[in-house]
């Protein structure tokens, strides 16, 4: 297997990833003792079931382990008419968990490349995004995650990315600001060697559609 592929394999650098899962019934019983932590009574009626939902909701929500953005990508075209230049896919939302307090990250990706020669399908971009979005993250992390696979496998001239967020363990607990939104970057290639290309990108993310 290509190493670049093989390097955002789900369980690729990390060897604290247990090797078997948990069992559905192990799962429930583990939110049945988080129930019990709120406070509330987990064989009361309405949460019955609630222990079967978390485990099906975590499976949907939290799938990105098991796929690889790296194989997303691999499909690529090169008959463009000679487009070489920049193809931006923005306002990519998504959700995420912080990987500190295991609650939701709401926000939007933006996602640049200068292919050389060869493109890829628009939504695998919005796919490589998903995978990493459905895993615990930091917005950093996530960041160059999803640069660090584009330029890899497709390599690119350059890759940007830009990710604003919302951190819900900013908003309902601890500091509890709402609205306050986070940005991060990551510039790759020509973007990192070029302002002027830096500036583009984002003036085009910025640019005239809707009501922006
Ligand atoms: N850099 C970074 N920090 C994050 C992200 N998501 C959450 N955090 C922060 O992670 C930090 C964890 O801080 P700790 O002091 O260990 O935990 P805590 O006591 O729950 O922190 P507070 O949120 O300040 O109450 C907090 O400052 C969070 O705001 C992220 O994506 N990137
Ligand atoms: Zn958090």
């Amino acid at each position: 297997m290509d190493a670049a592929i093989k390097k955002f394999l789900p369980d690729a650098g990390n060897d604290s990833r247990p090797s078997d899962r948990p069992t559905e019934a192990e799962v429930e019983a583990a939110v049945r003792v988080l129930l019990r932590w709120t406070g509330d009574n987990p064989d009361r009626e309405g949460l019955v079931d609630t222990p079967r939902r978390v485990m099906k909701a975590y499976r949907e929500m939290f799938n990105g382990y098991d796929l690889s953005p790296a194989e997303e990508l691999g499909r690529t075209f090169e008959e463009v008419a000679g487009y070489d230049d920049l193809v931006i896919v923005r306002d990519i939302q998504f959700h995420s968990h912080c990987e500190h307090h295991m609650v939701p990250i709401v926000g939007r990706a933006h996602v640049g490349y200068l292919p050389d020669g060869k493109v890829v399908g628009l939504s695998k971009i919005a796919r490589v995004v998903d995978i990493f979005a459905h895993r615990l993250q930091t917005q950093e992390a996530m960041t160059a995650q999803v640069a660090g696979v584009i330029q890899d496998v497709l390599n690119p001239r350059g890759v940007a990315v830009i990710i604003e967020a919302e951190h819900m363990c900013m908003a309902m607990r601890g500091i509890r600001k709402q609205g306050s939104t986070t940005m991060t970057s990551t510039f790759t290639g020509s973007f990192k060697d070029s302002p002027e290309e830096q500036v583009r990108f984002v003036t085009m993310v910025r640019g005239t559609a809707g009501a922006r």
